[in-house]
């Protein structure tokens, strides 16, 4: 399994107790995949994510990815491990102003090492693969949103993850642009082989997920599998 969550509880200090974001959660998402995790604001779905992007550390329970066992890693290998393994899309595209969409990807690589040619390409190939080949010398504000998302899920692929986590993608979007970025997740986490989770309290996007399963409280309701 390439990202499981097993029996994995999170708190956060509120006043004199704690508060419970996540309770006893298991979850198991497969290669090529896309698992969608939907609940109302505050039912701890980006607490999840955090957790298994290794940005925080649960209570208690186990995060494995690709075999390791990421919660027993010191905060280093995390951060090794989070660059090498894991893409994150975050809700708002945190684009640099000053870079071009392929500039946006490039950064991405040089943080990692690569080579020049080899990240060039892979760029360009990632901002064709959503639909973004003829806007590659563009900057952030000569974007619209849809675009903008389209760029940030390509960067969040550049350094060809095995694990993608997506926050609220569509929440900036109206329906049929957020449909079609939904749309361009399947096609990415199909194409791309990547164990996909997505988060957002839009139920429309259940129909897109090979696993759908909700949170409440901090709970994990029935995790279901579509075919
Ligand atoms: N840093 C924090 N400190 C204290 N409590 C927090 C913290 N982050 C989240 N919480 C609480 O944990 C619970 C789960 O929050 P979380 O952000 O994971 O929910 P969410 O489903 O992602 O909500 P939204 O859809 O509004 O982003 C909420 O009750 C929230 O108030």
């Amino acid at each position: 399994m390439t990202l499981r969550l097993t029996d994995v509880t999170l708190t956060y200090p509120d006043g004199d107790t704690r508060l419970t974001a996540l309770d006893h959660v298991s979850l198991d998402v497969p290669r090529g995949t896309l698992t969608v995790v939907a609940g109302p604001s505050g039912s701890g779905k980006s607490s999840l994510l955090a957790v298994a992007a290794t940005l925080i550390t649960p209570d208690s329970g186990i995060v494995t990815i690709d075999g390791t066992t990421v919660t027993d890693l010191s905060r280093n290998d995390q951060a090794a491990l989070r660059r090498r393994s894991i893409g994150i899309v975050f809700q708002q595209p945190n684009l640099l102003p000053a870079l071009t969409a392929a500039e946006q990807l490039h950064v991405m690589a040089v943080i990692d090492g690569r080579r020049p040619a080899s990240a060039r390409r892979r760029a360009l190939d990632l901002l064709d693969a959503v639909g973004m080949a003829a806007q590659a010398g563009r900057r952030p504000h000569q974007l619209s949103g849809g675009q903008r998302q389209r760029v940030n899920i390509a960067r969040a692929l550049m350094n060809n993850p095995t694990v993608l986590l997506i926050d609220e993608p569509t929440s900036a979007l109206d329906h049929e642009r957020g449909a079609t970025i939904v749309e361009l997740i399947t096609q990415l986490t199909h194409q791309q082989a990547t164990a996909t989770v997505l988060v957002t309290h839009d139920r429309t996007h259940l129909a897109a997920a090979d696993q759908i399963t909700e949170v409440r409280d901090g709970r994990l309701l029935a995790v279901q599998g579509q075919s």
